[in-house]
């Protein structure tokens, strides 16, 4: 008797990048809650892989999750890749019907949008995997509506963000950055992050203006390090230390260490120090770890590509 193996269920894998906010400038908020912005992200090397797989007609949407801080990811509906999965079949007029599984290589609640990468793939998987072919603008669309930082994790490289973070013009930049990231385990919620900057500025802030940030943009076209140090610049910063005020130590321990710029990345609590080299990224990074400066550090690059199939 010959055994005939099952044949495996068809599946697609998609990676997407985890985000630093070079700049983040946050106007004052506005009636629906949410604050305009002007960010200049880049996406870096610490990426999130998405493989969406097919499973029975009327299973509905199923989520597992691997990676350092998988116990602190939901695996239901409050899951962005569930609720991309879901929106997209709704959009398109399917079934919700997918097994995700999330590899998680980006901190989990850190200000550097894991979740909005894992909803940026999950929308390129099953647009694959259900073969409805949506244009990346179509995508775009159905990421703005997920969170402000998920059509940035489709798009990757280096963009301007206005509005809530989610209307992108992509940037020149030239060479490689150096990152090395401090992060806790304990994350930040973003809206408390952006409630404790209203109260810190009285909802009195500056209103957004992209001419801010031109030297950081000539930085970036040059491949400038020194001055892109020079200009990283965050908003939320001190909202972000006031509410964990163990993050300024970290921020001093990266300028000791010759970081050519140190910021708080996003929401936090993340910190993201800019080195001149791998070298000195991975000695800035065992300086914070010899301090207990960190629950665990890293180290990447940017830019990196956005959402793409492997
Ligand atoms: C801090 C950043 O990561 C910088 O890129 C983003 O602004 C946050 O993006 P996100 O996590 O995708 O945020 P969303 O899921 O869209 O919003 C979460 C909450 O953050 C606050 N929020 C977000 C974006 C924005 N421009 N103004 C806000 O006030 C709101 O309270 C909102 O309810
Ligand atoms: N796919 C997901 N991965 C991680 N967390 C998720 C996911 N979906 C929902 N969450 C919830 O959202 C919270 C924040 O997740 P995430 O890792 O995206 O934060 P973040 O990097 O600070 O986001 P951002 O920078 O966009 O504000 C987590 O604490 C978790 O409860």
């Amino acid at each position: 008797m010959t055994h005939l193996a099952a044949a495996p269920s068809p599946s697609v894998r998609v990676r997407a990048p985890g985000k630093l906010n070079l700049s983040l400038r946050v106007g004052p908020v506005e009636d629906d809650g949410y604050h305009p912005l002007v960010t200049v992200f880049q996406a870096v090397t610490l990426v999130e892989e998405v493989t969406a797989t097919e499973v029975p007609e009327g299973a509905g949407i199923s989520v597992t999750v691997t990676g350092p801080q998988a116990d602190q990811v939901p695996l239901d509906r409050t899951n962005l890749a569930w609720r991309a999965a879901e929106a997209l079949a709704r959009h398109v007029g399917t079934a919700a019907d997918v097994g995700l599984h999330l590899a998680k290589g980006v901190p989990v609640a850190g200000g550097m949008a894991g979740g909005s990468a894992d909803a940026a793939a999950t929308l390129v998987a099953c647009d694959a995997l259900w073969g409805t072919a949506l244009s990346r603008d179509e995508l775009a669309t159905l990421a703005a509506g997920l969170g402000s930082d998920v059509p940035f994790a489709l798009l990757g490289h280096t963009a301007v963000g206005t509005g809530r973070g989610h209307l992108l013009t992509p940037a020149m930049t030239r060479g490689e950055f150096h990152w090395a990231l401090a992060v806790r385990h304990e994350g930040l919620p973003t809206p408390d992050v952006y409630r404790r900057f209203d109260e810190l500025t009285r909802g009195q802030a500056r209103a957004v203006d992209p001419v801010d940030d031109t030297e950081l943009m000539q930085a970036l076209r040059a491949g400038d390090p020194a001055a892109l140090g020079r200009a990283l610049h965050n908003d939320l910063q001190d909202a972000a230390v006031d509410l964990r005020p163990d993050l300024a130590r970290t921020l001093d321990i990266a300028r000791q260490g010759g970081a050519l710029g140190v910021v708080v990345s996003g929401s936090g609590p993340s910190v993201a120090a800019l080195a001149r080299s791998r070298q000195h990224a991975l000695a800035i990074a065992a300086t914070w770890t010899a301090e207990g400066a960190a629950d665990s550090v890293w180290c990447t690059t940017g830019p990196a590509a956005g959402a793409r199939a492997l």
